[in-house]
């Protein structure tokens, strides 16, 4: 199970703050879709130049033109790209093949897809690296969380990863945990600590003991 960092309300040398504070903790750090809009590329490229030996995510949350989408996060040196769930089969075939191409993978967020069972099984057999359930964070406010959600991934997925995004906390994560999913995301229930560095080792030190 790989620990990912999720930083969406930041700019980028507010990023390179909080990573330099959690790096030894996070095996994975996602430059969210929130800043990717308002710093570009540019957020991924220099994070993974000040960070070389962490793996970074570029949620772009890819709904169109997939394969376009893939070669320019991969060209500013993001190792995993999302591409939603809910898109068309050909934009997820697109991604997966020009990420394979670049030795990079796809992470497919299934953000509000309804039939996420069929969906989940669908997109499984397009050759994606991972794939995620995520609660986002309008659903969030209205009181929900993915983790029925992973229950469903984990049964019917065979051959991607499992991921889980959408207010995980300290005091959820056991649950998750036990739900044994390969990537756990977690942004606010880090980024929200006064002390980061400690909420992010005892995450990992968690982590590493359900694994
Ligand atoms: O993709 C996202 C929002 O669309 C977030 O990065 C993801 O939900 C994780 O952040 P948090 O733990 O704060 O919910």
């Amino acid at each position: 199970m790989k620990l990912q960092l999720a930083l969406d309300l930041v700019n980028i040398p507010e990023a390179k703050e909080v990573v330099k504070e959690v790096q030894d903790y996070i095996d994975i750090v996602e430059i969210g879709t929130p800043v990717v809009i308002n710093e570009g590329l540019r957020a991924v490229k220099e994070i993974k130049e000040a960070f070389p030996s962490l793996q970074v995510l570029a949620d772009l949350k890819i709904m169109d033109a997939g394969a376009y989408e893939v070669m320019k996060a991969s060209e500013a040196g993001a190792d995993i790209i999302t591409v939603l769930g809910a898109t068309d089969d050909s934009t997820i075939k697109g991604a997966v093949e020009e990420a394979k191409k670049n030795g990079k993978q796809i992470l497919v967020d299934m953000i509000n897809v309804k039939d996420l069972e069929q969906r989940a099984k669908e997109v499984d057999a397009l050759g994606v690296d991972y794939i995620c359930v995520h609660t986002g964070y309008d659903l969030q406010a209205a009181g929900e969380s993915p983790f029925e959600q992973l229950n469903t991934i984990k049964r019917v997925v065979k051959n991607a990863k499992t991921a889980v995004a959408g207010g995980i906390k300290l005091a959820t994560l056991p649950q998750v945990i036990e739900a044994k999913p390969d990537l756990i995301i977690v942004g606010g229930g880090i980024t929200g600590q006064d002390d980061k560095r400690a909420m992010a080792a005892e995450m990992k030190q968690l982590i590493g003991a359900g694994a």
